[in-house]
């Protein structure tokens, strides 16, 4: 089934502020990204390891909290941190690669 060729007024609107979420969200990862580049120039440095197991395992338990109060499903809190945080040891694997 085609998306219908003159939407409700309701689906445009919710529409609206899920684009406004989505350049949120867009622009909350890429200052998120440029704390983690630093903390991998950082650990380069000091040659500390990319990944920190403890430090992800404090975080996961916190999104999950934080997920339950806001009635968003924790499991997908976690894959979603989980999938961030890979992308980010990867750059810090990279940066220590290329600096180490
Ligand atoms: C950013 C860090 O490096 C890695 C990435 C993390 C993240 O993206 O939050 C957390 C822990 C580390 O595995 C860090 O150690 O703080």
């Amino acid at each position: 089934m085609s998306a219908p060729a003159d939407p409700p007024a309701e689906l445009l609107d919710l529409r609206a502020s899920i684009d406004n979420i989505d350049a949120a969200l867009v622009y909350l990862l890429a200052e998120r990204f440029r704390c983690t580049q630093r903390v991998g120039h950082l650990k380069a440095q000091q040659g500390l390891p990319p990944a920190d197991p403890d430090r992800e395992a404090q975080q996961i338990a916190r999104l999950r909290a934080l997920a339950e109060s806001a009635d968003l499903d924790p499991a997908f809190a976690e894959k979603f941190l989980a999938f961030v945080v890979e992308e980010v040891i990867r750059h810090h694997r990279a940066i220590a690669d290329q600096e180490g």
